[in-house]
């Protein structure tokens, strides 16, 4: 398990004022931040630009010292045993960071494995076996710089794994990779979270990829945690607004008025409009008013066309949120 406590960490800006004066200035990047990341659990991290992701990942993954707080990492605290610490953690980040161009795939891990004191038989092994598992075995020995974005995303993850790090640390992991090879990313996420066990904390500014992938969600803003729950919880609390659309065929205007009738009496709003044979109605509830449009046109003998349930998501939750907190 890795624990943060209370974490802050502070940049000195210098700041050119005239030819030779200079003023330093103090910024928080992240202020008192308590976190935790369980194995096999996949965590987001989220905020706006500038809110302290980057910072925040780089300090679980021993890249830059806190200015106070502490983290533990499996029971090992950072500041005192870095070295330690390192064996368990990877960080991966978007884009195409991270890898040399001119090297093979199979060149760039047995580089970054011998930064981990990897050698020999067991290096090697391990090497094929992430290019193995990451679907890179026949561009093993290609140059980096001919590989597809996606294919360097997957030697990303790859490099990622070299030390096989009980906790993995992705910023932004599908930033500008296209649908499919996104998709088969965050099925690699999953399996390495739920099958191989590994915990993972990672940012992304897709919300739909954060509410299929995270058992749960750290919102901080302006360097500072705002909220931590599930995503389903989150959007729980932050949306209130369910909306059904239904279009039903052959319908009188009194049968309309009673379907409308019955979901108003309920707290729901209803809007209909006349369309080719029959009527699209729309409702809108603090709760999920689908069986409650449905059994109304069944006891009316309504042909139902089409039933459409827009359930809140992440996303809502967060702009409502975000909104809230503009304010
Ligand atoms: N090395 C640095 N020196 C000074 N300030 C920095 C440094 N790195 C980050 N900052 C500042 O710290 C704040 C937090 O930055 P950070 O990169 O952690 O945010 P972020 O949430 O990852 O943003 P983004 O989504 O844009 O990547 C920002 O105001 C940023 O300008």
């Amino acid at each position: 398990m890795i624990e943060a406590f209370n974490v802050s960490k502070h940049y000195t800006l210098k700041e050119k004022k005239s030819w030779f004066r200079y003023e330093t200035k103090t910024l928080e990047a992240v202020k008192e931040l308590n976190l935790r990341i369980d194995k096999g659990e996949i965590i987001g991290l989220l905020g706006l630009n500038g809110a302290g992701k980057t910072t925040t990942i780089k300090m679980l993954s021993t890249l830059l010292k806190p200015t106070s707080g502490m983290i533990i990492v499996d029971g090992v605290d950072i500041e005192s045993n870095p070295m330690e610490v390192k064996k368990k953690v990877n960080m991966i980040a978007g884009g195409e960071r991270m890898l040399y161009w001119r090297l093979t795939g199979f060149e760039n891990l047995m580089y970054f494995g011998k930064l981990y004191g990897l050698t020999g038989v067991m290096l090697k092994n391990r090497c094929e076996n992430l290019l193995e598992n990451m679907g890179l075995a026949d561009a093993a020995h290609i140059p980096v710089e001919r590989y597809s974005k996606g294919m360097k995303q997957r030697l990303q993850i790859a490099r990622g794994l070299i030390n096989d790090p009980s906790y993995l640390f992705l910023d932004e992991p599908t930033l500008g990779l296209d649908a499919p090879v996104a998709k088969h990313l965050r099925k690699s996420v999953k399996e390495l979270a739920h099958q191989q066990g590994k915990g993972i904390l990672l940012t992304s500014h897709y919300l739909e990829e954060v509410e299929e992938l995270c058992d749960k969600v750290y919102i901080i803003d302006q360097g500072r945690l705002v909220l931590e729950d599930t995503p389903r919880k989150i959007v729980e609390t932050f949306v209130k607004e369910f909306r059904v659309t239904v279009e039903v065929q052959n319908a009188s205007i009194a049968q309309m008025e009673f379907v409308q009738r019955r979901m108003q009496d309920k707290g729901a709003s209803f809007v209909s409009t006349e369309a080719a044979g029959g009527y699209v109605f729309e409702v809108i509830s603090p709760f999920d008013a689908t069986p409650l449009a449905a059994s109304a046109c069944f006891e009316m003998g309504l042909e139902v066309q089409r039933l459409e349930t827009k359930k809140p998501r992440l996303e809502d939750a967060i702009i409502q949120m975000s909104e809230g907190l503009s304010a």
